[in-house]
């Protein structure tokens, strides 16, 4: 037997009194597939961050083998996408390997084609980064990380913004590495990826190593229980009965926020929506067929180039999210590190955004008061931190999400929130409290638009589904009784089967 890809013998790391990584012992041989499992803030991070020569373990010892011929040693694709936003593809594509740096233009241009016609993927390489979707962009770091064979490929929730055919394309390119003798670290919230794609699984619950061997053996309950320490509870909170008068009551009175007749240019077609206080209305639909628009309009990201925006029955013209805000509408953007969060501030300063001109309109903060929010928003989501003073990028990734989302729930002057994709990275402990703080927005007569690339998601959480294709609504459905299989349906063209 040849020498394992990796061997990582009694691994640590703290920061300061956190101990984030204890004493993990991992081998892995060419061609494994180990899944990295934990809640938001075990420490996969930082166990993969040292894998990759990131970060340096306090103690232990990590061996990598040699890279095979014109190969490195390790490649990570990190959870959060480390682009050149204002570059294009082919020049991203070409950073980060000293090797194609001084090629021509044409040449960077032709090993780009060359690298994203190998992972299956149709990306413009001329096309400038910042204008990808997010899920092109996670497949371009995944492309970024494979253009040169690693001897271990590290990928810590390269899944998250994408759809099930992307999924599927990754998975291909991973399996292919690992038939040529890569060894492979995946980690992901997302449980059925890991059962379809891994060989072994290595779970950790704060920063220690509490089960590791074959995936075939291990079933889904209990590496939830073992990730969370206890039994795995219902994911989503349960809906109120609904019948249907309620329903025609519903549909008569103003809704919270209407688009009719919407455009958008490049984008939108006639879109028609109703968005009602007390419910959650979600929008499900293949990746970049104008969800995330129809999310951004309503969040005054974007102007509508025609048809108008209600709110609570009247026409009103939101040209920046800050008019939403004011006029209380709050928004969680899919990209928290460009989008949300004050990277440099700290957990006080961030959780307390949303609801600071409301809770101190005189512009004086009472530091009590401020400090009983931020901790109604730590301890409803259970953020784990150590110091709410603790700068936010300290924190997990999925931590820094629960940050973004609770800052609205402490807003008492949230009528309607918009999520855009709020559970991405957050780890499934932690999703059934966000679901559980979302239904109880509405039980106050918040009106929830949620947008989502987890069809189960949107299935087991929302009230009702509108559906899209191509820019345009195909069809609405009641969630509670809509199938995946008919919403996949509308979301590939076809009609409603009714
Ligand atoms: N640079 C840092 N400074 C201080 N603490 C840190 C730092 N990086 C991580 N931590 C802490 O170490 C612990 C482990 O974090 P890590 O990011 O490894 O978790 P994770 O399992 O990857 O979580 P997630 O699923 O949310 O990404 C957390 O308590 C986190 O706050």
């Amino acid at each position: 037997m040849s020498q394992p890809a990796l061997t990582c013998q009694h691994v640590s790391k703290s920061f300061g009194a956190t101990r984030a990584v204890v004493d993990v012992d991992v081998t892995l041989n060419r061609g494994e597939i180990l899944a990295l499992v934990g809640e938001n803030g075990a420490g996969k991070s930082t166990l993969m961050n040292m894998l990759s020569g990131l970060l340096s373990p306090d103690t232990g010892s990590i061996t990598i083998a040699d890279p095979p011929e014109g190969g490195r040693a390790v490649s990570m694709v990190h959870q959060e996408l480390s682009l050149f936003a204002n570059l294009t593809v082919a020049e991203n594509l070409s950073l980060g390997d000293g090797d194609t740096t001084h090629r021509s233009e044409r040449a960077k241009r032709e090993f780009a084609r060359s690298t994203l016609a190998g992972l299956g993927v149709d990306i413009d390489v001329d096309a400038t980064v910042g204008d990808l979707t997010v899920g092109q962009r996670q497949l371009l770091e995944v492309a970024k990380a494979i253009a040169v064979p690693p001897t271990l490929l590290i990928l810590d929730e390269p899944t998250s913004s994408l759809e099930n055919p992307q999924v599927e394309l990754l998975f291909a390119a991973v399996r292919r590495l690992s038939a040529a003798g890569a060894a492979v670290v995946f980690v992901s919230h997302r449980m059925d990826e890991l059962f379809e794609l891994c060989d072994r699984v290595l779970v950790m619950r704060d920063g220690r190593q509490v089960d590791e061997g074959p995936l075939a053996d291990r079933t889904r309950d209990q590496l939830v229980a073992s990730m969370v320490g206890r039994e795995a509870s219902d994911l989503y909170p349960s809906r109120d009965a609904r019948d249907d008068d309620q329903d025609a009551g519903r549909s008569a009175e103003p809704a919270a926020v209407e688009l009719v007749d919407v455009s958008l240019e490049g984008s939108l077609s006639s879109v028609d929506l109703r968005v009602t206080a007390g419910s959650i209305t979600a929008i499900a639909g293949l990746e970049g067929h104008g969800q995330s628009e129809v999310a951004e309009v309503v969040a005054g990201v974007r102007t509508p180039t025609s048809g108008t925006l209600r709110r609570a029955g009247r026409p009103v013209r939101l040209r920046s999210p800050r008019q939403a805000v004011r006029s209380g509408i709050g928004y969680v953007a899919p990209d928290r590190r460009l989008d949300g969060l004050l990277l440099d501030q700290s957990i006080s300063a961030n959780a307390l955004l949303a609801a600071m001109p409301r809770l101190f309109p005189s512009g004086i903060v009472s530091p009590r008061r401020a400090r009983q929010v931020v901790q109604r928003v730590v301890s409803h989501l259970a953020v784990k931190h150590a110091a709410l003073t603790q700068p936010i990028v300290e924190l997990s990734g999925g931590n820094q999400q629960k940050v973004l989302i609770g800052r609205w729930l402490v807003d008492d002057g949230l009528e309607v929130l918009v999520l855009n994709d709020p559970t991405r990275g957050v780890d499934v402990g932690s999703r059934a409290q966000i679901y559980q703080s979302i239904r109880e927005l509405t039980e106050r007569g918040v009106a929830v638009l949620l947008v989502s690339t987890d069809l189960q998601e949107i299935l087991g959480l929302s009230d009702e589904v509108y559906v899209m294709y191509s820019g345009r609504i195909t069809g609405r459905l009641d969630s509670r009784t809509a199938t995946e299989t008919a919403v996949m349906h509308l979301a590939t063209g076809g009609t409603a089967v009714v």
